[in-house]
């Protein structure tokens, strides 16, 4: 069964093409990188995905039913973290992860909120406000928020950047476990840390997937080269490859 499919996705902002012709399936407990440069249409595939944004045209669809037929049930099962994620300005951290919880009937999430946030390094911070966060403090509470709902689908935008180093590693590992548990995971970045790596990768140029590539393959193309730089080499080589027969 496939976890999500995008089928023929279309985004038009005015009469800006920011998706075109878009089609794609994950498999359940894929983990998948999207690269793309700035303006690829990343956080627009993202946002459609996570049903944040209807698309002008083409359908979402998660294990095999079309998102807007099965609208609560979706949203339930997928989370989505932008790159800047919002909070409330009078509620703390704890309260946060907490309310969520609540909301989506998780039993004995205490537990679980305590350990999330003492592994993002985020627990000694409980009870202050995010808006007194570092942006990479505010993406692991969101990154909290997001996994105390045990989503079955996991849409992550730009997770690494703001991360200390320490801490990528840390979630690469994180996400590698939870793909290897069953979750899908789709992140879009500029950074890959140099253990645990994905399972797939796919460029986006000018909202078109230009290339959909298994990390074996990628792996044995770049032998030799440090993991961290892949991505930056793909993308790359994709990129002149493209330009050169248009
Ligand atoms: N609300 C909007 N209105 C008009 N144009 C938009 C809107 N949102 C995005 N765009 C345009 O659509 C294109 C894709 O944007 P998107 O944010 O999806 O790219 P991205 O690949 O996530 O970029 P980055 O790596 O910089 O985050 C860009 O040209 C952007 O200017």
């Amino acid at each position: 069964m496939k976890s999500l499919v995008l089928d023929r996705l279309n985004v038009l902002y005015g009469t800006y093409h920011a998706l075109r012709e878009v089609s794609l399936a994950l498999s359940e407990g894929q983990y998948v990188l999207l690269l793309g440069e700035n303006g690829a249409g990343k956080s627009t595939l993202l946002r459609c995905a996570a049903g944040w944004q209807r698309p002008s045209g083409g359908v979402v669809s998660l294990f095999g039913r079309a998102l807007e037929k099965n609208e609560r049930q979706a949203r339930q099962w997928i989370k989505l973290v932008p790159d800047t994620p919002q909070f409330y300005a009078e509620f703390t951290a704890w309260e946060h992860v907490g309310w969520v919880a609540e909301a989506h009937r998780i039993g004995e999430w205490q537990s679980t909120a305590e350990d999330l946030m003492t592994a993002f390094g985020i627990w000694s911070n409980k009870d202050a406000f995010p808006a007194s966060f570092s942006r990479g403090m505010q993406y692991k509470l969101g990154l909290a928020m997001s996994l105390i709902c045990e989503p079955k689908l996991l849409l992550l935008d730009e997770p690494f950047g703001p991360l200390d180093p320490y801490s990528q590693e840390y979630l690469a590992q994180y996400l590698r476990s939870l793909a290897d548990s069953g979750i899908t995971i789709m992140t879009s970045t500029h950074v890959l840390p140099d253990s645990d790596p994905p399972d797939r990768v796919i460029l986006l140029d000018q909202g078109e997937v230009i290339e959909d590539l298994s990390w074996n393959h990628v792996r044995d193309q770049y032998s030799g080269v440090a993991q961290s730089t892949i991505p930056v080499r793909v993308l790359r080589d994709a990129l002149a490859a493209r330009r050169r027969s248009s």
